[in-house]
């Protein structure tokens, strides 16, 4: 049983001389921690010291800590962990987050901290079971351009160095001292990607075997160099290229856009929220660009919104996919000058992205998370269907290559009338709560699972097995004789295309400058531009989103998939009656659910038109307001 000698001398005190805040009960939401930026020096600390005890729980594999609010306003800051695949923390450790955030004792630090070393590494008292050696601690620390960020993310590095060693300390290892990289600026997803690359060339740091060279990944497969940022860029731009090389020969000309009308325009505007985004996108921009010649594949970005040092302070501020999306309003920098023109929005950090523009006629429309999701299905399933890729090997006889499990996950507030869309394709549907890290884990339970959240937060996931069959299958179709037949040249552009979407979509999470190049190369493929996009798919329904301060968010409860509310009593039912009133059934819906990063509960309308979304959503707004304890001003 671990005791608090085995704690690294000086921990307890150095943790209790900064004290988490006054009055405030840490959560571990959905994106991590995340509050004002003053209130957080203690949890940054605390979580470098996670961090730690989680790698060494992790027999040594590298974890992640990013510094970031994402959307939230810049006086906000957050971090979250990321766990050796690089994906979010294992869910059953947020608990230990928030009871080491929370600790205001000695006695309590003491007690999770020797919970947490147990958990990390056990040690065997019998002589029989002799402790295995403590595995050296790895953590690795990115930060986006928030003004307090560098100086939060030097607060997580000591805290990490407090049980990792280093600057003289033992280390939690009790031999040498482990490793904390504090990695710099970073996208959210480009540490994401890191952490996963890294811990797949380290194979198992437990036994020391290295992978065999190249094999950078079981699942997008082998390659060249694809760790660290430079990796990132080499991979992202490397199947890019590809992704756009597969068109069909009629449909695409090197002579570049203005070749075929049809083709979208090179020209891309893309509003970086003041965020990370604008100090990262020009360099993979310029890779691209490197290999894209005057092709079609060729990007031309004009980058609005741009942060050009470190400490932005505008970052969020009227701009980025958070304010294009929830308002449903083109961001600062964009007018109606721009008619035509293909719009991109970031978030903050870069792990969100919508699509806009301004028709002829001068109107401006959102393509948001769910116009990307029902884009990335159509294509998918379409190159699924055409790649001749066997059935999976169900161990009986006769399986069809339908027996591949292909969901869209989407949560409450995707627009119906994308959900219509898909399920009428025959595409099946799925949804999961709000919250990336929910649909993320729902999407896992598939062989391709797309998820898109409206906010334009969002991913495509292919399963180990299917990657691998993927992966097989071209090397296969390679081998084989070219044919002349079409139908094996069909093939072989479809499996192209399947491995290219696989190695192109950051398969750790949702990630903008990847889903951006994704999209860009469908629009290329399918000969469309934006206009085309926006109509070629569904119309979307007319909605509206509100969310209203109440005194305690917690009073209020949903089912499942949040489409219900299950207390306070009443509140559904009152709803309800909203949505069966005949100005408003039968496209009308509403519901009410609490935010889980912000002291707000959120409102969703949808309707035949956007005034009766909007008075939808105001009715909602006052029964929550008067049976969920509403604070400040009744809506009017
Ligand atoms: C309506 C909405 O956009 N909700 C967002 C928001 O969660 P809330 O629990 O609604 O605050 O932040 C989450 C983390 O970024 C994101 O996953 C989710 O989609
Ligand atoms: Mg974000």
């Amino acid at each position: 049983m671990s005791s608090s000698q085995e704690l690294p001398p000086g921990l307890i005190a150095e943790l209790m001389a900064v004290p988490p805040p006054n009055g405030k009960k840490l959560a571990y939401g959905t994106a991590g921690f995340r509050d004002k930026a003053t209130l957080l020096d203690s949890t940054f600390q605390r979580m470098g010291v996670l961090a730690a005890l989680r790698s060494i729980a992790c027999g040594g594999q590298v974890i992640g800590l990013m510094v970031t609010a994402s959307h939230n306003a810049v006086e906000d800051n957050g971090i979250k962990m990321i766990d050796p695949a690089g994906s979010m923390l294992a869910i059953e450790w947020e608990g230990h987050a928030a009871t080491l955030a929370n600790a205001r004792t000695e006695e309590e630090l003491k007690a999770i901290l020797i919970a947490l070393l147990a958990i990390a590494a056990p040690s065997f008292p019998s002589p029989s079971t002799p402790t295995p050696p403590r595995p050296r601690p790895r953590v690795w620390i990115a930060r986006d351009t928030r003004p307090h960020s560098h100086r939060l993310s030097n607060l997580a590095v000591e805290g990490a160095l407090l049980v990792v060693g280093g600057k003289g300390g033992v280390g939690a290892s009790g031999g040498e001292p482990g490793e904390v990289v504090d990695v710099g600026l970073m996208t959210t997803p480009q540490l994401h990607h890191c952490v996963r690359m890294e811990n797949c060339r380290l194979g198992d740091v437990r036994t020391g075997k290295e992978r065999s060279g190249g094999d950078a990944c079981p699942v997008i497969g082998g390659g060249p160099g694809w760790q660290g940022e430079e990796g990132y860029v080499r991979l992202l731009a490397s199947s890019y290229l590809a992704l756009c090389s597969t068109a069909h020969p009629t449909a695409h000309s090197t002579a570049g856009p203005t070749a075929h009308p049809s083709l979208p325009s090179s020209d891309l505007w893309l509003d970086c929220a003041h965020g990370i985004g604008a100090l990262k996108f020009p360099a993979l921009a310029a890779a691209v660009n490197k290999g894209a010649g005057a092709s079609a594949a060729r990007l031309t970005v004009t980058l609005v919104n741009t942060a050009e040092e470190e400490n932005t302070l505008y970052l969020n501020d009227k701009c980025g996919a958070e304010y294009v999306q929830k308002g449903q309003q083109p961001p600062k920098g964009m007018d109606g000058r721009d008619k035509g023109r293909r719009w991109a929005s970031f978030d903050g950090d870069a792990d969100r992205l919508v699509y806009h523009f301004y028709d002829q006629e001068g109107k401006w429309h959102l393509l948001d998370g769910d116009k990307m999701a029902v884009l990335a299905a159509d294509f998918l399933m379409d190159a699924l269907k055409e790649s001749g890729l066997p059935p999976p090997e169900t161990g009986d006889e006769g399986g069809q290559a339908g027996d591949w499990k292909v969901a869209v996950v989407q949560t409450a507030y995707a627009n119906g009338a994308s959900t219509r869309y898909l399920r009428d394709k025959g595409i099946p549907v799925v949804f999961a709560k709000t919250g990336v890290k929910y649909v993320h884990h729902e999407a896992e339970k598939y062989d391709i699972g797309i998820y898109f959240e409206a906010n334009g937060h969002g991913t495509v996931i292919f399963g180990e097995t299917m990657a691998k069959a993927i992966l097989s299958h071209r090397e296969k179709l390679e081998k084989e004789v070219v044919s002349e037949s079409e139908g094996s040249e069909k093939e072989k552009i479809a499996t192209t295309r399947l491995v290219c979407a696989l190695q192109l979509i950051n398969q750790a999470v949702g990630d903008a400058m990847s889903d951006l190049l994704f999209v860009e190369a469908v629009l290329r493929l399918k000969g469309w531009d934006i206009a085309d996009w926006h109509k070629g798919l569904y119309t979307d329904l007319p909605s509206k989103q509100l969310k209203l301060q109440v005194q305690d968010r917690t009073v209020m409860s949903c089912n499942k998939d949040e489409t219900r509310a299950m207390t306070p009593g009443g509140l559904q039912e009152a709803l309800d009656v909203l949505m069966a009133s005949p100005a408003v059934a039968p496209h009308g819906r509403v519901f009410v659910r609490p935010s889980g990063t912000e002291d707000v509960v959120r409102v969703y309308a949808e309707a035949a038109t956007p005034e009766i979304a909007a008075q939808l959503a105001l009715d909602a707004s006052k029964i929550v307001y008067d049976m969920a304890g509403g604070v400040g001003v009744r809506p009017a």
